[in-house]
Formats: C-alpha cells, structure tokens, sequence
C-alpha cells in the first residue's frame, strides 16, 4: 500500500477516536518509534559462523540467554549452534551451561584448564569454523560492577576473533542502574544489541526507553521467563503498550464514564473545592468507587500504583464497608458536622450499626486526615469529570 493512502487511513482511525485517546495513540506511537528503528535481529554470516557475545553484570540472565538464543536458533532456524563457555570467574556458570546445552542436545565448549578467556574464545571459534557450526554463542563473566579487567577481557576477545554481534543483558528490574550500566558498556565495547531479560517481572520497563535513547543501541530479544523457549524477539509496540499501561488506562477511562453518575461527581467535586467535606460526601464517594469494581481492580489498572497484597486489599475493603455502616447509622446532623458525635452519640450509633467505639473512632479519625487532604481528594474527583472531557468531540458535534 502505498504511503499516503496508509497515512489516510491512519488518519481516519485516529479521528474515530476521542481526544483522549488519541492524546495516547499518539504517544504510543512516539514511544514506539523511540524504542524501535535498527535493525532489531541478528544478521547471520553465510559461509562462516556467526559469533554472538554476550556480556552483562552478574546475575542479569547473561548464561541463561545464552541458552535461551542456542536453543532459539536450532529449533527456529535450523542453525547449527555451538556454545562457549567462557566464564572463568563462576565455575558453577560453566557447568550452568552444560546443562543448558545438553538439556537442548547443542554442544558446548569447555576448558577448565586455567586458560584466559580470550584464548578459549579463540579455540572456540576454529572449533565453530573448522567443523562448520552457524553460530558461535559465547557466554562470558559477570561482574557485581564495571571494571577495567572486565572490559580489557571482553576487548581482548573482540580483538582476537571476529564477534559478530555484541549482546548486553539488562536486567529489566534494575531501572536507572541498567541505563547507567548499559551506557559505561557502550562507550567501552561497541555493542550491537541489548536483551532485556526478566521483563516477566512487576517492571514496566520504561528503562528500556532511556537505553534505547542514550545507546542509540537496538533491543532485539526480551527474556520473560526461566524456562529455555522464554525468550522472545523484542517488539517495540508490545512495550510501548506496557510502558502506558494502555489497555489499562483506556479502560479505567471508558469504566469511570459508564459507571459514575456525573452529577453526583460534580457536585461532590464542588464541595470539595470549597472545602466542604462531610461524610455524605465520604459516603457517595465510596458509593461510587463501589460501582467501578473491587478496590484492586482500580488499583490495578492505574499505572505505576505499588501492588498491594489480598490481605491489604481485604482489610482496606472491610473497612470501608464498616464506615458504610457506622455512617449510615448516624443522624443527618452527624454526618454534616461528624465534630459533635461525643460519648453518647457515640454508643447510641454502637447499638444501632453492631460495630465497636473503636471501629467509630477510627471512621472520625480517618475523616479528620481526609480533611487535611482535599487537595489530593479533589484530584480523584475530578476523574469523572476527565473521563467525561476524554470523551467528547473536539468540534463539539
Ligand atoms: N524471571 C526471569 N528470570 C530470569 C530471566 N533471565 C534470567 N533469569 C534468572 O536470573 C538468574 C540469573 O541468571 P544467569 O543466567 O545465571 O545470569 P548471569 O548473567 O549468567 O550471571 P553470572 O554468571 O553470575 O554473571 C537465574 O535465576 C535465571 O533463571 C528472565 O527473563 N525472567
């Protein structure tokens, strides 16, 4: 198809949508852009092996995607893979990779010898060239930290065979860390590609966009998982997609613009904004929180919110449900002015709703802290009211 027509098209689809979402189309697309272009595969030799080194800290995944890689290229593309294992610091790394290696019937180079590195690599590769293997995989040592023998090895084995592909691992979990390291790394050993394992985890990998941005270096693989076959090529859409929490955020919009009851939103919005809070506004507050779902749901919908276990989850939920009652068992004058429920209200709200003096307590404590809070209060209410806007036509038609 060509340009302009897809372009079109585009256009189309876009105007379909309302002003929110467009607003995180558009910077999806950004992100994607940004997290993208290269070339996000590895090229392989024709005639001669393909060498791939890959290189990282310790612990990052760099033996376990070594593995992972071996066993993508024999079973994917029929290539014949030999794997090196020239991490000479860890012993237990190179029986790691044994195991690999045998568990997916590749054959693995091994010196235990007390040979340097480099001259394993080395005989490693007539190894690959003489018996025609495809690639060449090498696994080698991690560090807690750069160093310079670190670098000096991986620059000596650079220098002493051809590498074809240098792979960074980076650890998905470790933020700010990985752009730090990646970009050392860089400026040290020219890398060609960087793999971001562990992205099965909690992470939403927005480190992935700041080492995109700084190395200039393509993603090509993203690791989400222990196992061999957990090992996938990088899409940059994909991450966008989780950087925004998209889906998520999309439907966090189109649920609060079916469920809350505008009207009631803004009036509570109003009162808020003028500093008026009684627990009639704490009770159709919670009223409509109620209509969108469990609490975690909501939770977990908005980005960036720290998860929060079921037990934390099932006190918070309890806890609202006995405000619920407590509230609504006192007169419409306590719930304006919750200051006058003293002693005797007290126990006359206790044998009206079933619950204790100190479950009373901490409803008007609780109240009191929201209180100090409205600003942040009137954040949350005005959600309805963006939900709202979100969705409305630009031209007004
Ligand atoms: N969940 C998850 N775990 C991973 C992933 N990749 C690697 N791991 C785990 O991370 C741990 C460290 O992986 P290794 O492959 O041993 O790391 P390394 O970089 O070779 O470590 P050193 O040899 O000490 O430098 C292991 O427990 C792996 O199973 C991944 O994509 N997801």
């Amino acid at each position: 198809m060509d340009e302009v027509k897809s372009e079109a098209i585009g256009q189309k689809v876009l105007t379909k949508l309302s002003p929110g979402q467009q607003l995180i189309k558009i910077v999806h697309d950004k992100l994607e852009a940004l997290l993208g272009g290269g070339d996000n595969d590895v090229t392989f030799n024709s005639g001669k092996p393909t060498v791939i080194m890959m290189v990282g800290l310790q612990g990052t995944g760099k033996t376990t995607t070594a593995g992972k890689l071996a066993n993508l290229y024999k079973t994917k593309m029929k290539k014949k893979v030999l794997l090196c294992a020239d991490d000479t610091q860890r012993p237990a790394a190179i029986d790691q990779l044994k195991t690999l290696a045998d568990s997916i019937e590749v054959d693995c180079y091994i010196d235990r010898t007390g040979t340097k590195p480099p001259l394993i690599a080395k005989a490693a590769f007539d190894k690959a060239r003489n018996e025609k293997y495809d690639v060449l995989i090498i696994d080698t040592a991690g560090r807690l930290q750069i160093d310079e023998p670190l670098m000096d090895e991986l620059k000596e084995i650079q220098k002493i065979i051809p590498v074809d592909e240098t792979l960074l691992l980076v650890d998905a979990m470790s933020g700010q860390d990985a752009v730090n390291v990646a970009t050392t790394f860089n400026k040290e050993i020219p890398l060609t590609g960087l793999v971001m394992s562990k992205l099965d985890g909690d992470a939403r990998g927005g480190a992935a966009l700041s080492i995109r941005k700084m190395t200039g270096v393509p993603i090509k693989y993203a690791g989400v998982g222990e196992k061999i076959e957990d090992l996938e090529n990088f899409h940059p859409d994909r991450m966008a997609d989780r950087i925004l929490g998209m889906g998520d955020v999309l439907t966090l919009i189109e649920d609060i613009q079916a469920k809350i009851d505008e009207k009631q939103t803004e009036k509570t919005s109003r009162r808020l904004m003028n500093g008026q809070f009684d627990l009639n506004d704490l009770l159709s507050v919670m009223k409509q929180m109620k209509k969108l779902g469990s609490l975690s749901k909501i939770l977990g919908m908005i980005p960036g919110m720290p998860k929060i276990s079921q037990e934390q989850m099932d006190f918070i939920q309890t806890e609202l449900r006995n405000y619920e009652i407590i509230i609504n068992s006192m007169t419409p004058q306590e719930r304006k002015k919750p200051e006058i429920v003293k002693a005797s209200r007290k126990s006359r709200i206790v044998k009206g709703c079933g619950l204790s003096n100190q479950e009373i307590n901490r409803l008007l404590n609780r109240y009191d802290a929201m209180k100090k809070q409205l600003p942040q209060m009137k954040g949350i209410m005005q959600m309805g009211q963006m939900a709202k806007m979100f969705n409305q036509n630009p031209s007004g038609r």
